[in-house]
């Protein structure tokens, strides 16, 4: 998993480093370069704006400035304020151009924003915000330095309007502010750069999962058996059903729903409480499609009584809210968006990692907290967030298919965190090979070429 390291963990990261003889000087030069190299990737030799904050983020924006410079790129420089920290004064130094007033800048096809990045404590004032604004809406090119100035590092929210950015040089690592919303948005491509500082982080990226294929020795069992329960919708189910089919699960078992679905996908009825105790099957999925009734509370009490995995989605989740959770004995992955979140957890405050990590030690259960960046917790902390996926998966029956996939990664063995993981990368990579406009029924066919890639 790609590291991702709050504002503080990222501090601390610097100083080991600065600590083990590396200055903060070196270090900067290092983003200068990496800033510098990017823009020149990117723009070529575009003449070139580069807005200077007072703190390091700043301090970046002048050797890039310096570099750029060197390289034969037309470039200026205005600041904010006066550099504040030594390193950003050493830089502003090193660079023998001029530094004009932030207020009176006129635009260039290339704008370089080193305003702020992990140090932003409040909203910007005003009239920086506005004098942002106007420039990167007439330049070309927009590159942000760490992070676009005004969004919080680490829960993405955004302090004040922010302009959209083509490209950001994450240095060092990730921040969360690149992968959660509303700020992920606005970071165009991110590009991490080794600024020679190793960080040690409590959340990563999620990361292409590794499932090889069934050998020789396995059969339909050892691949997994997964009961998918449908109920008042059958739709949803037989989404679910289907996709656990093609994410490899060796036997797939709908109970209830109706008719139209695979003729390898096994039917009972959804009381036989026989099959559901069937000790080959090794996980449950329940929720898409099954609705409220009494039918429905009861299908569930039958699952969550198997002492099985279980994946609990939509309505199971609406049926548990509203009473004490019960005490998983198994390995349970519960997928909310965020509706379902608020109803089972109530309002929680923090970031959307936070929120996530809190539920999840709340239930005893991974929480899986659906959305355009999709995070994942587990009880013990661990706790990820999915990589950018397209956005055509905001449609109805997506989630019924995340769920029958997880549903086969928990069958297939894996723990719930590295389930839900498993599933969110799959799911996402289903839907960019799914394209545009797609519906949640082209996912399956797409989950192949998906999984094949994690052999
Ligand atoms: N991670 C690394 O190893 C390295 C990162 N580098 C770069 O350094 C920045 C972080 O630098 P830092 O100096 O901590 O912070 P900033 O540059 O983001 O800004 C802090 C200064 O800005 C003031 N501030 C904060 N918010 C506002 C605001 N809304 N309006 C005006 N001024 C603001 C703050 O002042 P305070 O009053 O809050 O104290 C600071 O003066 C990181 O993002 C990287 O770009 C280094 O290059 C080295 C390696
Ligand atoms: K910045």
């Amino acid at each position: 998993m790609k590291p991702i390291v709050t504002a503080a963990e990222m501090r601390a990261a610097e100083a080991a480093v600065i600590g083990g003889g590396t200055s903060v000087e070196t270090l900067m030069e290092r983003a200068g370069e990496a800033i510098a190299e990017a823009a020149w990737r990117y723009a070529g030799t575009a003449p070139a704006l580069i807005l200077c904050g007072p703190g390091n983020n700043g301090g970046d924006g002048y050797v890039a400035g310096r570099l750029l410079r060197e390289r034969g790129v037309p470039v200026r420089i205005a600041a904010s304020a006066e550099p504040r920290t030594d390193a950003a004064r050493a830089a502003r130094v090193a660079w023998d151009g001029p530094v004009e007033p932030l207020a009176d800048a006129r635009p260039a096809p290339l704008l370089i924003d080193a305003l702020f990045g992990t140090g932003l404590t409040r909203p910007l004032d005003p009239s920086l915000g506005d004098a942002l604004d106007r420039l990167a809406g007439a330049a070309r090119y927009r590159i942000a330095v760490d992070l676009p100035s005004g969004v919080g590092t680490d829960d993405g929210i955004l302090l004040g309007p922010v302009p959209r950015f083509d490209l950001t040089i994450a240095l060092g690592a990730l921040k969360p502010a690149h992968r959660l919303q509303p700020s992920a948005a606005l970071c165009g491509r991110v590009a991490v750069a080794d600024i020679g500082v190793p960080v040690t982080a409590r959340l990563g990226e999620v990361a292409r999962p590794r499932l090889p294929p069934p050998g020789p020795a396995d059969n339909k069992y050892s691949r997994g058996m997964v009961a998918v329960i449908g109920g008042e919708m059958p739709g949803a189910a037989i989404l679910a059903a289907t996709a656990a089919q093609r994410a490899g699960a060796g036997y797939v078992a709908l109970f209830g729903g109706g008719p139209g679905a695979p003729a390898a996908l096994v039917r009972k009825d959804i009381g036989d409480q026989a099959a559901l105790s069937d000790p080959r099957l090794c996980a449950i999925v329940i929720g898409p499609g099954l609705g409220r009734t009494e039918e429905a509370r009861a299908a569930l009490d039958r699952a969550l009584g198997t002492g099985k995995p279980l994946l609990l989605d939509a309505d199971a989740l609406s049926l548990l809210a509203g009473r004490p959770l019960p005490r998983f004995v198994a390995p349970t992955l519960m997928t909310p968006h965020e509706g379902e979140f608020l109803r089972l957890f109530g309002r929680i405050e923090g970031s959307k990692v936070e929120r996530a990590r809190l539920a999840a030690a709340r239930a005893g259960a991974v929480v899986l907290l659906k959305g355009a960046d999709s995070v994942i917790a587990a009880p013990d902390g661990r706790a990820a967030i999915a990589p950018p996926a397209p956005s055509w998966l905001a449609s109805a029956g997506t989630g019924d298919v995340l769920a029958g996939i997880a549903g086969a990664m928990l069958a297939r063995g894996l723990d719930a965190f590295d389930a839900g993981c498993a599933a969110l990368w799959l799911h996402g990579r289903a839907a960019e090979m799914a394209g545009p406009a797609l519906i949640a029924d082209d996912l399956a066919q797409h989950l192949a070429p998906a999984l094949a890639a994690c052999g």
